[in-house]
C-alpha cells in the first residue's frame, strides 16, 4: 500500500486516506520506531568524535552492518546545509571553525544565491561506543525545483532526517518530503532545528508534526544546527533507527548509478550506489542502459571532496570514473554491472517531467559550437533538464531545453555563465499544452490528432482544433490563518479553485488549491510570500490536463512579429498581459534611431500598445573638444554595448528581454 502513494502525493484525498494510513504507520516497526540495534552496540552514550587523520579502519572492511545511508530533507532554508556543517565537523570530515559554511553548497550559483541546487554526498567515519561506521550523508536541496534531486538521492537511502525550522513549522516542501520518503518506505527521524532562536515554539511544531503526520512527541529530536546543540543525537540516532542497506557482498558486482558531473580531464564522473558485490580499478564493466563497455579507471568516496579508494563495496556510495564522455553514456538511474556477469536490471528513475520550456541561443552564431558543448557537460550533472535543437529567424540555431521551473532555468542559465564562460539569449519561458486537432490532412501533417505544444511558435492555427488542453498542478499551501483572504483572491485571480483546507494547528491552514501550471510558473510564489510577509509556504504536483481557452498572443515590434517573445495565454488574460508586456517591453527597450510600435495581437486583432520615441545617445556630447582617442574609446565602449543586444526585427534588444517581459 505505501509503494502506491506517489512522492509530493499531498492531494486532498491524501487526507482522507490520513487516518488508516497512519494506523499503519503505527503498527511499521521500520518508521519512527528505529531500527532494532544490534547486539554488538550498547547502550553507553559514549561517543567519541574521530578525527581525519586518527587511525581508521579501511572502509571496505567497515561491515554492511555498520554503514548507514540518509538523507537530510526539508523546507528550504531549514538548515540542511548547517546541519550537514555539523555532522561533518563531528565526524572529523572537516575542521571545526574552518570558517566555512554550508560546506556541501560547493557550486558558486548555490553560495550566491545561499540555495542549494544539486544534492551532495559525503561518507562520514562514525565511532560510537568503539564500533566505527560509515555514514553516507546526501545533503539535498530544499526548492521545488530541484525536487528530482530529492528522489533520486532517497534511492541510495534507507531512512532520513526530516528537518524542520522550529520557528517557522512545517511548511509545504516539508509536506512534500514527508511523502516522498514515506512513499519509498524510508526511516522518518524527525528533527526540529533552530531550537536556539527566540521565537522558536518546538510544543507547537511537534504538535504539526502530530497532527499531519502523526509522528509521536518522543521521536523528536531538538537541535541547533547553528550552534551544534543536540547534534550528536542525530548521529546517534541515524546508527540506531537506521537500518543497513539491504546488500549483499557475495553476489556479482551491481550498482546504481544515482549521479554525474563532468571532469575536463576523467570525463563523466559518476556517483553510484554499491547494491552488491564489489568494483576495483581495471575491471570491466557494463552500463546496462547503453550496452556499453568500460574499464574501470578509479573509484573512490566522497568525504565530501573525492578520496580514492582501492575499491567501491556493496552498501557504500562512492564515485567511479571508467572514461564515460558524454551524457547519454552516463544514464542517470541505469544499472552497472561486470562485463559477462548477468544480473536484473536495478529500478530505473521516473524520468524528470519538466515543467518549462525556453529556448537558450548563442549570443552570436560562431559560439554555437561552444555553447552546445557547455550544454552538454552541464546536463551531465543537472539531467532533469531536456534539450532538443530548435531554430528561431532571428536568433539562429539553438535549443529547446525544459526545466523544472523558472528557478531551476534561472540557475542552469547562470551556472553556464560561471562554470562554462559561455553566454546564451534565453527566450520567454512557457509551459506545455496540448491541442486536439481534426481533418485527416491536418492529422497526418502533425503525425497525431493530439500534439503537444512546447513552444508558442509551433501554436497551430485554431481553426483546425477541436478544443485545446492546458496542464493543471494541485498546490499545496501552508499558512497562518491571518494571510487566507488575500492568498485566497491570489489564487482566483490566477484561476485557481479550492478544493480543501485544515487546521494544523490553532493559527495555521493547509489548503489545497487546483491551479494551472501557466499561472504559477513565473512569479506565484514571490507574491505569496509577499502577501503573507513571508510565511505562507507553496508546493505543487502535476494534476494532468484540462480543456481550456488557449490563445497565441504576438508581440509585435513595428508591425514584425517577434516569435520569440510571443507566449500561449488564457483568452480572459489576453488583453492584461497584452498591456503589461508591452508597458515593460517599452521600459527596458532602449529607445532606439526611430519610434517602435510595440504592440500585442490576439490572430489580426491588437489588443494593446505602446510607443517608444525616438533616440540617439550621444555619448561624445560631454566632450568638449580634446582627445580624438577618448572620444573613440566612448564610441568604441558604446559599441560593444550594443553588440550584447540581439538584433531582432530591426531593433535591438538587451539579452535579458525575453525573460524580463514575463515577470511581472
Ligand atoms: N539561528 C539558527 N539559524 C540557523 C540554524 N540552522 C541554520 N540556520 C540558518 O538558516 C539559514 C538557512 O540555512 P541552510 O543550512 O542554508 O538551509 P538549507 O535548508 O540548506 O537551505 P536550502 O538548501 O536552500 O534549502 C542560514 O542562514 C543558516 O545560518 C540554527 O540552528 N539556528
Amino acid at each position: 500500500m505505501f509503494k502506491n502513494i506517489r512522492a509530493r502525493t499531498v492531494a486532498p484525498q491524501m487526507f482522507a486516506l490520513s487516518k488508516d494510513i497512519f494506523a499503519a504507520i503505527k503498527c511499521s516497526s521500520r518508521l519512527l520506531q528505529g531500527f532494532p540495534r544490534s547486539n554488538t552496540i550498547c547502550s553507553s552514550t559514549t561517543v567519541k568524535n574521530n578525527k581525519a587523520d586518527e587511525k581508521k579502519q579501511k572502509c571496505e572492511d567497515i561491515p554492511v552492518e555498520n554503514i548507514r545511508n540518509f538523507s537530510i530533507i526539508a523546507h528550504v532554508d531549514h538548515g540542511k546545509s548547517t546541519l550537514a556543517d555539523r555532522l561533518l565537523e563531528m565526524t572529523g570530515a572537516i575542521m571545526k571553525n574552518s570558517g566555512r559554511s554550508q560546506v556541501l553548497d560547493r557550486l558558486q550559483v548555490e553560495r550566491e544565491r545561499g540555495i542549494t541546487v544539486k544534492a551532495q554526498t559525503a561518507s562520514l567515519n562514525y565511532t560510537l561506543n568503539n564500533h566505527n561506521y560509515l555514514l553516507n550523508l546526501i545533503d539535498t536541496p530544499g526548492h521545488v525545483d530541484f525536487s528530482t534531486e530529492v528522489s533520486r538521492s532517497l534511492a541510495a537511502c534507507q531512512g532520513v532526517i526530516l528537518l524542520v525550522d522550529a520557528n517557522q513549522g512545517v511548511q509545504a516542501q516539508t509536506v512534500a518530503n514527508f511523502y516522498m520518503a514515506f512513499g519509498k518506505e524510508l526511516v522518518i527521524i524527525p528533527v526540529l532545528n533552530k531550537i536556539d532562536l527566540k521565537n522558536a515554539d518546538p510544543e507547537k511544531v511537534s504538535g504539526q508534526l502530530r497532527t499531519l503526520f502523526d509522528i509521536s512527541e518522543n521521536d523528536i529530536l531538538k537541535v541547533s544546527a547553528k550552534l551544534g546543540t543536540g547534534v550528536e543525537d542525530v548521529l546517534k540516532a541515524v546508527v540506531d533507527r537506521l537500518p543497513p542497506p539491504p546488500v549483499n557482498r557475495e553476489t556479482p558486482f551491481r550498482a546504481l548509478l544515482f549521479d554525474s558531473w563532468y571532469d575536463r580531464y576523467q570525463g563523466a564522473v559518476v556517483v553510484v550506489y554499491v547494491t552488491d558485490g564489489s568494483v576495483k580499478i581495471g575491471d570491466e564493466i557494463v552500463a546496462m542502459h547503453s550496452g556499453k563497455n568500460y574499464e574501470i579507471k578509479s573509484t573512490g568516496l566522497l568525504r565530501p571532496h573525492e578520496e580514492p579508494t582501492n575499491k567501491l563495496v556493496a552498501g557504500q556510495v562512492g564515485y567511479l570514473t571508467c572514461n564515460m564522455r558524454s551524457t547519454k553514456e552516463a544514464h542517470i538511474g541505469d544499472t552497472l554491472h561486470h562485463r559477462n556477469q548477468s544480473v536484473t536490471m536495478l529500478p530505473d528513475f521516473k524520468p524528470a517531467n519538466p515543467m518549462v520550456f525556453a529556448g537558450v541561443y548563442p549570443m552570436d552564431q560562431s559560439q554555437h559550437v561552444v555553447l552546445r558543448s557547455a550544454i552538454e557537460k552541464l546536463v551531465l550533472n543537472d539531467s532533469a533538464v531536456t534539450v532538443a535543437t530548435d531554430s528561431s529567424p532571428a536568433l539562429g540555431q539553438g535549443w529547446r531545453l525544459g526545466f523544472l521551473g523558472l528557478l531551476h532555468m534561472e540557475v542552469f542559465n547562470q551556472r553556464l555563465e560561471q562554470e562554462y564562460d559561455t553566454q546564451a539569449v534565453i527566450t520567454a519561458p512557457s509551459v506545455t499544452y496540448k491541442a486536439r486537432i481534426f481533418g485527416e490532412k491536418n492529422v497526418k501533417r502533425y503525425g497525431g490528432s493530439e500534439i503537444t505544444i512546447t513552444n508558442p511558435a509551433h501554436f497551430p492555427d485554431p481553426c483546425i482544433v477541436t478544443e485545446f488542453l492546458e496542464p493543471m498542478v494541485m498546490g499545496t499551501i501552508i499558512t497562518p490563518d491571518t494571510y487566507l483572504g488575500p492568498i485566497l483572491s491570489l489564487c482566483m485571480e490566477r484561476r485557481g479553485t479550492q478544493q480543501s483546507s485544515t487546521n494544523i494547528d490553532n493559527h495555521h491552514v493547509i489548503m489545497h488549491i487546483l491551479l494551472p501550471l501557466n499561472e504559477i510558473v513565473v512569479d506565484f510564489h514571490d507574491h505569496l510570500k509577499s502577501i503573507s510577509s513571508g510565511y505562507a509556504s507553496f508546493d505543487y504536483e502535476e494534476y494532468g490536463f484540462v480543456p481550456s481557452r488557449l490563445v497565441k498572443l504576438n508581440i509585435l515590434l513595428n508591425g514584425i512579429a517577434v516569435e520569440e517573445l510571443s507566449m500561449v495565454v488564457h483568452a480572459s488574460k489576453a488583453s492584461g498581459v497584452g498591456r503589461r508586456v508591452c508597458l515593460k517591453l517599452k521600459e527596458i527597450i532602449p529607445r532606439q534611431m526611430i519610434e517602435i510600435a510595440i504592440q500585442a495581437a490576439v490572430g489580426g486583432k491588437i489588443v494593446a500598445r505602446e510607443t517608444l520615441k525616438a533616440y540617439r545617445k550621444d555619448v561624445t556630447a560631454k566632450l568638449y573638444g580634446g582627445d580624438v582617442t577618448r572620444r573613440m574609446k566612448l564610441l568604441n565602449r558604446q559599441a560593444e554595448g550594443k553588440k550584447s543586444m540581439k538584433l531582432v526585427a530591426n531593433i535591438r534588444l538587451p539579452r535579458e528581454t525575453f525573460i524580463d517581459v514575463l515577470k511581472r
